[in-house]
């Protein structure tokens, strides 16, 4: 697979009427076939990012290479390689399903190809709706056709903007299994969320924006080792009144009553199973274990809160 990035950002920045920085210097390198995961919270900057790459939102600075392209040489051929699944549904009601993608393919300068159409209808299981008019839609088959058109002209970068905001189960894990298609076809994904399941599921890198400052981008398994942790909970069927030396020395908490030890293994900490293990030497009167490993979310609050352990990878 080439080298050349399929996106790169060099200090991008955007202010809206002079004052309200949208995106600060944001220097970011998207590699392609991954599926990258930006997140961060409302009014973050994201869809500043995906609008100034897709030619929606004028940059005020910076630069952006697509695929090698600078777009401040090229504003147009480069950004006929991409997709953008926009947040809000926005297609002419007036048009039938298929006509809506022959538009598509026709702004991207394609001719009209039945063939890609049919495919992709069929892909997002909406053959049947062909003939319908968009406004005849569900709202579930609405964001289908959403996807359907920013995919029609084969884009080899896509944009999923919060695609599965308001989508119910079956339908998010149906799109699910599309992206992951989709990328190990070779396709590059970028992708927004609030559904911080969905960046862990599917994401191979994640990047975290807040305030317009990309703060940390890092490969989610490594980020989820790196500041995630196991969380182990003891609970006793009478009052302890002490811990054994070895746990309180490996980082073992005992509540005020007695009745709960907690512990969290981090990297490069003892094993919770170690901790266990002496409390059973001890013959500690144990009554229930739990253990619940840290997920994306936990992290990203940490971040976002600027805790210290969160500390910002390069
Ligand atoms: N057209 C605009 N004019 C003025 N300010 C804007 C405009 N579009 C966005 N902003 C502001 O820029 C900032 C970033 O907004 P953006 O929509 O990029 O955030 P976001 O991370 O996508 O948020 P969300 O998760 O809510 O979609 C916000 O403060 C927003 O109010």
């Amino acid at each position: 697979m080439s080298s050349t990035p399929a996106l790169e950002l060099q200090g991008l920045t955007k202010t809206y009427g002079g004052k309200l920085t949208a995106l600060s210097d944001v220097n970011l390198s998207i590699r392609p076939g991954e599926i990258f995961a930006l997140l961060g919270p409302n009014g973050a900057g994201k869809t500043t990012l995906i609008g100034s790459v897709c030619g929606l939102v004028k940059k005020t600075s910076g630069k952006i290479i697509l695929f090698g392209k600078d777009l401040d040489e090229d504003p147009v051929r480069p950004r006929y390689e991409v997709g953008l699944v926009p947040q809000e549904i926005n297609f002419d009601p007036f048009f039938s399903v298929a006509e809506s993608l022959y538009i598509q393919q026709g702004y991207y300068g394609q001719h009209r190809d039945e063939a890609r159409v049919k495919e992709v209808l069929t892909a997002l299981n909406l053959q049947n709706k062909a003939d319908s008019l968009t406004r005849a839609l569900s709202g579930g088959m609405k964001r289908r056709l959403l996807i359907a058109k920013a995919l029609v002209h084969k884009p080899k970068l896509v944009f999923l903007d919060e695609p599965t905001a308001g989508v119910d189960v079956e339908l998010r894990r149906d799109l699910w299994t599309y992206v992951r298609k989709l990328a190990s076809e070779g396709t590059t994904i970028v992708l927004t969320t609030h559904y911080l399941e969905e960046a862990e599921e599917l994401a191979d890198r994640v990047g975290v924006i807040n305030e317009g400052r990309l703060l940390l981008v890092e490969d989610k398994k490594a980020l989820l080792r790196r500041l995630g942790e196991k969380r182990l909970v003891v609970t006793f069927t009478d009052a302890v009144t002490t811990l054994p030396e070895s746990t309180r020395q490996m980082g073992a908490a005992l509540s005020a009553d007695g009745r709960t030890l907690t512990y969290a293994e981090r990297e490069g900490c003892a094993p919770a199973g170690e901790v266990l293990r002496a409390l059973y030497t001890q013959g500690l009167p144990v009554n229930n274990v739990e253990t619940r490993h840290s997920r994306l979310e936990d992290i990203l609050i940490d971040i976002l809160r600027g805790k210290p352990a969160a500390a910002l990878a390069s």
